[in-house]
């Protein structure tokens, strides 16, 4: 059988330079291209990528995925920075290209993947709910993409449950105190040296409290989301938002 051509954008990164060694030790893959930034695009093509693996910045993965799907490439997008207009752009990328698969994970790792899952599930059964995402200084968004996602998903399962918003008696506040406001829910970002990708999330309701907490201790938490993305986005056109889609648990 032969092998997956994969090539990965950010190659030098702290996230990007895992994945070149799990594409590499990967038996099904062959890693055909590793840039950095400043490298031409062009290399993606002259080296005949199947898929892409994009981690770089949210300032350059728009015009990396423009080029992907303009060539016809299928994307594996872990970079942050995601909005409605730049899923919508995507998207009429997209339609241009209709074989052409792009999966963007908020997080590849699996106990992220599963926080998420279980804080949308328990969500409408308390009062309280907060996100707190705790990460290494060197990160340059806030808040993290993954907690923005927890915190949409949430919102809509309270939505749709019927559930009103959060007690809070709060009358002042500092800036920042209450953190950024997701669709509702409070989402806190702290950075700390010593720290690499962690969150809890904090459910309250009368005399109880269920707290949801993740740790990612190393970069290798997220590999094996990553290749099962490169493996399935071949065979699932369009725009895939969240690894769950590829673990069946929607
Ligand atoms: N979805 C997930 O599970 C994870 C996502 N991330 C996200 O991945 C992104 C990268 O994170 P880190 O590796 O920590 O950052 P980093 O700053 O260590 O790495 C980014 C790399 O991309 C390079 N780069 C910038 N523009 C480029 C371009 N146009 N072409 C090629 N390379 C380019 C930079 O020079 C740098 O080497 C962030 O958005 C981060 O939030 C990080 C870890 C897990
Ligand atoms: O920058 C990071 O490190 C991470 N970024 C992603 C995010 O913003 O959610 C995923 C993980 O938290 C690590």
């Amino acid at each position: 059988m032969s092998k997956l051509r994969v090539a990965v954008l950010g190659a030098k990164g702290r996230i990007g330079s895992e994945a070149v060694r799990a594409v590499e030790a990967a038996e099904d893959m062959e890693l055909v291209a590793a840039l950095g930034r400043g490298d031409k695009l062009e290399a993606l093509a002259d080296a005949d990528a199947q898929v892409v693996v994009e981690l770089t910045t949210p300032a350059s993965v728009m015009g990396n995925l423009d080029f992907c799907v303009r060539h016809g490439m299928h994307a594996v997008v872990g970079t942050t920075g995601w909005t409605e207009d730049r899923l919508a752009q995507l998207t009429t990328w997209l339609d241009g290209s209709p074989s052409t698969g792009v999966l963007i994970a908020p997080n590849f790792s699996i106990g992220a993947v599963l926080t998420m899952k279980f804080a949308q599930l328990a969500a409408p059964y308390f009062e309280s709910v907060e996100v707190v995402e705790l990460h290494h200084p060197n990160k340059v968004d806030a808040p993290s993409g993954t907690a923005t996602r927890t915190a949409q998903l949430i919102a809509a399962a309270r939505a749709e449950a019927g559930v009103g918003p959060a007690p809070d008696a709060t009358a002042t506040a500092l800036d920042g105190a209450r953190g950024a406001d997701v669709d509702g829910v409070p989402v806190h970002a702290v950075r700390l040296r010593g720290l690499l990708a962690h969150q809890e999330v904090l459910l309250g309701a009368e005399g109880e409290t269920l707290t949801i907490r993740h740790d990612s201790l190393h970069h290798s938490s997220f590999m094996p989301g990553i290749l099962l993305g490169a493996r399935r986005v071949v065979s699932t056109p369009g725009l895939t938002f969240g690894l769950e889609h590829f673990l069946d648990l929607n």
